[in-house]
């Protein structure tokens, strides 16, 4: 075969393999909260936690994946490896959500919860361990398939690679939540029962004995795609280029950057002349090549130190922007779209965004650079006497592509804090944390004078009994500064009746038919999440066995309260009434478009050139952790968003926003700045020139040892002859 076609071939397997690999990490991405919340039973905080923990711990273990492969398995052996380990992770955590091992006594829920986070909890980590150990090696092994010469293939080979990462996790985005069953939030479920703050569903269930999500189906598909992955990559075993790991590398680089340290510190005395590097003070002990090839890999690391900023912006993206969706409406006319699904935007413009740059954005920004160069060529020769002209070359494109991409995710920040102003104007006011607020719905029957302990008193109409929407009604929340009230009824006699109110929290009073036995709820303190509604049912005294059925399409995010008096008879539905507690979201979702657009261009700018700058950049026996190192940026990144969502609560979403996107605006400047002092270089050149260097060292010194045994010879002669 020839030589492209088998270099074509090895590029098609390697990013066959990326696509499944991605689909199945993203695909059980997609449904692992939910798995904790709805089937562990934990609540929110600790299953969002867990799964940050989760994500963390992926983007952290490539260093471990990345000195395996640099200094042990090598690339091809550790993708194999860490790909079984990564299986055998899926598999356990796909058993894990089989409530049927468990449920002895078939009630649909599994009876030993403690074997159920056991196994999952060990999933998870295998899982880590491997799609994170994997990830820098993918990418290191991709780009050896290519030689010195195919730069540009090379470049094509990252963007090639980030779009088959993009369409496995776009896919896996959209079937797997139908593999776990979700479904469309069109039907209504069970509202719950009365006295209860109103609940958002959103599931259906299937099982073996008993009903369940089918979670099994959701992990096992991921489990069965990374098995395909693994026989589809090993069955292309002989066509690839495997280049063997060099010993302990990076156990020689500690030793190496430990000695350089300690020596410095040793000859600290000005009276010893300083050395051109920090790291030249190992000179005395250690190789000049791995010198050479520490201060390659230091010289980027140090670049990366401004980068995490810019993916605790984009990875709000799964968080922050989700939230801000869940505010919004989903309606497009033809299709409801989720808030969760509205991410789903990202993968699908990096698909588009990839080509068009590739193929056009690029080309032709390098052919503006290429009318530079031209005129630059003018003034080469005094450029070149007074050299200058290198460092200006050097210092060309990928970090100042980083550097727009950095400025084009600050700009998405913007256009989020824009869209998040309008959002706001159409929230309800929510009570504060030291503010309670309070409803009043009227099941009387009459018109009630109320007055409450501290205010004005009011007047509440009885509601008319109706099924239409026409009269449908909305009663505004009154707020109190404190939480002992009292209340009095215009009835007579007068009702008085002490209230306990909930701090930070919404309730409703409802005076039902019989005044005095009037009683509190708790309302919802914040949008229905995910885009659902909420209802609840009000009773006055239910006579519990009548039926109303009706059909009502409520607006996304809204909340409702349906008031069904005591003397309800199935022929008088109409006296059903409707209160809307919280009206639909009226801001559109597609207006986060541009900040997902500007978001993805500056992904696809910053990421995918970052990709290629730490492969382009690392020596060769370090490729892997080069690679690590730039995933470290995202883990270290995440975990900023922890600590400024914990540390730096803004009382507005918007002013966050615009805090984020001006710290990246700084960052970017400082990066520029770094960037400017950089000097691109040739890992492979300097290698050979290093190794050229010591070999005609060697062969001088070989010389020079000879002629001075030919010396030492002709001395010994001349002294016998003396003799
Ligand atoms: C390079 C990585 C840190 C991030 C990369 N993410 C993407 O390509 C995203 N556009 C995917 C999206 C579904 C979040 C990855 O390798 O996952």
């Amino acid at each position: 075969m020839p030589a492209e076609d088998l270099r074509d071939k090895n590029m098609e397997e390697t990013k066959r393999k990326k696509k499944k690999k991605r689909f199945s990490y993203y695909g059980m991405r997609a449904v692992l909260v939910l798995y904790f919340r709805y089937f562990l039973l934990w609540d929110s905080d600790l299953s969002t936690s867990i799964y940050h923990a989760f994500v963390a711990l992926c983007y952290l273990t490539p260093i471990l994946g990345a000195i395996i492969a640099d200094s042990w398995l090598g690339k091809f052996k550790t993708i194999i490896y860490l790909s079984i380990v990564y299986a055998v992770g899926q598999v356990i955590m796909a058993v894990s959500t089989i409530h049927d091992i468990t449920d002895t006594d078939r009630d649909g829920s599994p009876d030993n919860l403690t074997l159920h986070i056991a196994l999952s909890m060990l999933g998870l980590f295998l899982i880590a361990l491997g799609t994170g150990g994997i990830k820098p090696c993918v990418a290191a092994f991709g780009g050896d398939q290519f030689q010195e010469h195919q730069s540009r293939q090379l470049n094509t080979f990252f963007s090639v690679f980030y779009l088959c990462i993009n369409a496995g996790s776009l896919l896996s985005t959209l079937i797997t939540p139908v593999l776990r069953g979700a479904r469309s939030l069109s039907t209504l479920p069970e509202p719950p029962p009365p006295h209860r703050a109103p609940e958002t569903f959103s599931t259906q269930q299937c099982g073996i004995h008993t009903q369940q999500q089918c979670y099994p189906l959701a992990f096992g598909v991921p489990a069965a795609l990374m098995v395909v992955s693994l026989v589809v990559f090993i069955a292309g075993s002989g066509m690839y280029v495997k280049t063997d790991p060099e010993g302990n590398i990076m156990w020689s680089v500690c030793k190496c950057i430990g000695f350089a340290i300690k020596n410095r510190f040793r000859h600290r005395s000005k009276l010893y002349p300083k050395r051109e590097h920090w790291m030249d003070w190992a000179d005395e002990k250690y190789d000049k090549l791995l010198i050479a090839q520490i201060k390659m890999v230091l010289k980027v690391l140090f670049l990366y130190i401004p980068l995490p900023m810019f993916w605790t912006l984009f990875d709000q993206k799964g968080s922050r922007w989700t939230l801000q969706a869940t505010t919004m409406s989903g309606d497009f006319g033809g299709f409801i779209l989720q808030p969760d699904q509205m991410q789903t935007v990202n993968p699908i413009l990096i698909l588009t965004l990839v080509p068009i740059m590739d193929r056009l954005v690029f080309p032709l920004i390098q052919k503006c650079g290429l009318n530079f160069r031209y005129r630059m060529t003018r003034l080469k020769e005094t450029m070149l006497r007074k050299q200058i002209l290198e460092p200006l070359i050097v210092r060309e494109h990928p970090l100042k592509r980083m550097t727009v991409g950095m400025l084009f995710a600050a700009a998405a920040f913007v256009c989020a804090a824009v869209v998040q102003v309008e959002i706001d104007k159409t929230l309800p006011d929510f009570p504060s944390s030291s503010q309670s607020q309070l409803k009043v719905v009227n099941m009387y029957g009459g018109s009630l004078g109320v007055r409450f302990s501290s205010g004005e008193p009011l007047t509440i109409h009885s509601y008319e009994a109706s099924l239409s929407c026409s009269s449908q009604s909305s009663v505004d929340y009154l707020t109190f500064d404190q939480q002992e009230i009292t209340v009095s009824l215009t009835t007579d006699p007068v009702i008085t009746n002490p209230l306990r109110l909930i701090r930070g929290s919404r309730q409703t009073l409802v005076i039902p038919a019989e005044p005095e036995r009037m009683y509190l709820e708790e309302d919802i303190n914040s949008k229905p999440k995910e885009g659902k509604n909420a209802v609840r049912r009000a009773f006055t005294l239910s006579n519990g066995h009548q039926s109303c059925e009706f059909s009502r399409k409520f607006g996304f995010g809204s909340s409702y309260t349906f008031l069904v008096p005591a003397d309800v008879f199935s022929s008088e539905c109409e006296s059903v009434k409707e209160v809307e507690d919280m009206e639909p979201n009226s801001v559109h979702m597609a207006l986060q478009i541009p900040q997902y657009f500007l978001m993805t261009s500056g992904e696809v700018l910053f990421s995918v050139t970052g990709l290629q700058f730490s492969y382009s950049q690392a020596p060769k026996n370090m490729k892997s952790v080069l690679q690590a190192g730039w995933l470290c940026t995202n883990a270290v990144g995440n975990i900023i968003v922890l600590i400024v969502a914990e540390l730096g609560k803004l009382p507005k979403q918007w002013a966050e926003y615009v805090l984020f996107a001006s710290l990246l605006v700084a960052v970017s400047i400082i990066f520029s700045i770094m960037a400017y002092f950089y000097t691109y270089i040739d890992p492979a050149e300097i290698e050979a020139q290093i190794l050229k260097e010591q070999h005609l060292d060697t062969e001088d010194e070989k010389k020079e040892k000879k002629k001075e045994e030919t010396l030492e010879m002709q001395d010994k002669e001349v002294k016998q002859t003396k003799i």
